[in-house]
């Protein structure tokens, strides 16, 4: 099912095949007519919709961190998925409503540390944990239980690898093999069939969005990709730490982690998939002063007699049924703001002034497209329903 199928079907859930209807847990889920109206209207008609199901009971182990926060906030908008657990760390035992006021109006568990909590009353969990933390935590988690893992936990399928860039040894080897890439305009059908999910970093969506498609087409020359990237700072987290402090950020930019950032084999993963061949980048990301936001600058080089043209047309013809990736009009610029609370990415791509080479700019928002949003896009799919079920909300502006 494309996504570009699923606009209509939104607004149509009875409509829904049947095998969508019954849960492997058990839990049936009927659809009616109130669901449909409900969707249309909001938040409030929405609580009504979720009290006359039988819903998937979801777990957001981390949700008092950004990532956690987001998922929290647009399940708010879905009328299937239920959160029945909430973990924290420091924050244990607190109110979720205390932690982050602008969700106060939500009727949820308190948070607990992971060690309380009680995985028998859950169908699902977002793992929203720093990297590290997460391989054992989802080792122990029922087989039953679906998984989306917004860490980079599993998402590197060569574990020496893993060892190398994340200055650890793997944790959970046999829980690797199984783990599924979760970008999902790429990965759909294999991430339908998942159990486990590896949600991609923010930094590789931006950048794998474009080029996977032109590389699979042979339109850009796998030598010399250069990525200049940027993010808002809620990409490097909530807990505190100096060098993201308001007076250590306002007012500038600066690059960091060059040419050693842990995103650049998982992009140079994702690419070398699309080749057949092993693709090396590089990689340069940027700290910004905005909360949220994240833009690619890539500049490639295209094969004789291929022109931009030819790789705005193609990438246009890919993602034309695609709800979630927007090629703009030619010439348009893509702006993180324009994309700022949604789960888009807007792409367009420019010639440079030197024959032969062109200029592709990718943005998305670093919490939804490259965290929460796409989580979400990813579970709905493991569950059979269509995936964009609560990422409907337009961008914020201004
Ligand atoms: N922020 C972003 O834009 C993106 C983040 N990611 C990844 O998603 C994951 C979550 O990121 P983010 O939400 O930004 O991180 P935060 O630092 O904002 O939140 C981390 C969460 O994990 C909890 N936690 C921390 N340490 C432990 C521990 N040892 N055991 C159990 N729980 C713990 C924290 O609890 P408490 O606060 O109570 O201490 C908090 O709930 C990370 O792996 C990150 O790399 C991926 C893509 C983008
Ligand atoms: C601004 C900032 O600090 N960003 C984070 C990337 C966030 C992300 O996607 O991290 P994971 O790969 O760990 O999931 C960083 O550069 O480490």
């Amino acid at each position: 099912m494309s996504s570009g199928a699923l606009g209509s079907t939104f607004g149509s859930i009875e409509c829904f095949p049947k095998s969508n209807s019954t849960r492997s847990n058990g839990a049936t889920l009927r659809i009616r007519g109130n669901v449909v109206s409900s969707l249309q209207t909001g938040q409030h008609a929405n609580v009504r919709a979720k009290s006359s199901t039988k819903l998937v009971r979801i777990g957001v182990l981390g949700a008092s961190g950004y990532t956690g926060a987001e998922i929290v906030r647009l399940l708010a908008n879905h009328p299937y998925f239920h959160i029945t657990l909430m973990t924290a760390d420091r924050k244990a035992g607190q109110s979720f409503g205390s932690v982050f006021p602008h969700l106060i109006a939500q009727d949820l568990p308190d948070m607990v540390a992971i060690k309380d909590a009680e995985f028998a009353n859950v169908d699902a969990v977002f793992c929203c944990l720093p990297h590290g933390t997460t391989q054992e935590i989802i080792k122990g988690l029922p087989s039953a239980v679906k998984i989306v893992d917004l860490s980079a936990d599993f998402r590197l399928r060569n574990l020496d690898e893993y060892g190398e860039w994340y200055g650890q040894p793997h944790k959970a080897p046999e829980l690797q093999k199984e783990a599924v890439y979760g970008l999902t305009e790429v990965w759909r059908k294999e991430i339908r069939n998942a159990r486990l999910v590896a949600n991609p970093g923010c930094y590789p969506t931006s950048v794998q969005l474009p080029l996977v498609p032109l590389i699979k087409a042979h339109l850009i020359e796998l030598r010399s990709i250069i990525i200049d990237a940027k993010s808002g700072v809620s990409g490097a987290g909530r807990s505190a730490k100096e060098a993201n402090l308001y007076t250590e950020i306002a007012e500038g930019i600066h690059a960091y982690g060059i040419t050693k950032h842990r995103h650049v084999p998982e992009i140079e993963q994702g690419l070398s998939d699309a080749s057949h061949a092993k693709v090396t980048v590089s990689f340069t990301p940027h700290l910004m002063p905005m909360s949220r936001g994240m833009q690619s600058t890539i500049y490639v080089e295209m094969p004789y007699g291929v022109t931009h043209d030819d790789l705005y047309q193609h990438l246009k013809t890919t993602y034309e049924g695609e709800e979630f990736i927007k090629v703009l009009e030619k010439g348009a610029v893509p702006h993180t703001r324009n994309v700022r609370g949604s789960n888009f990415c807007f792409i367009n791509v420019f010639p440079d002034r030197i024959p032969g080479r062109a200029i592709i700019i990718s943005v998305i928002d670093n919490l939804m497209k490259g965290a929460s949003g796409q989580a979400l896009q990813n579970l709905n799919l493991m569950l059979g329903y269509p995936e964009n079920i609560g990422l409907q909300q337009q961008p914020l502006f201004p």
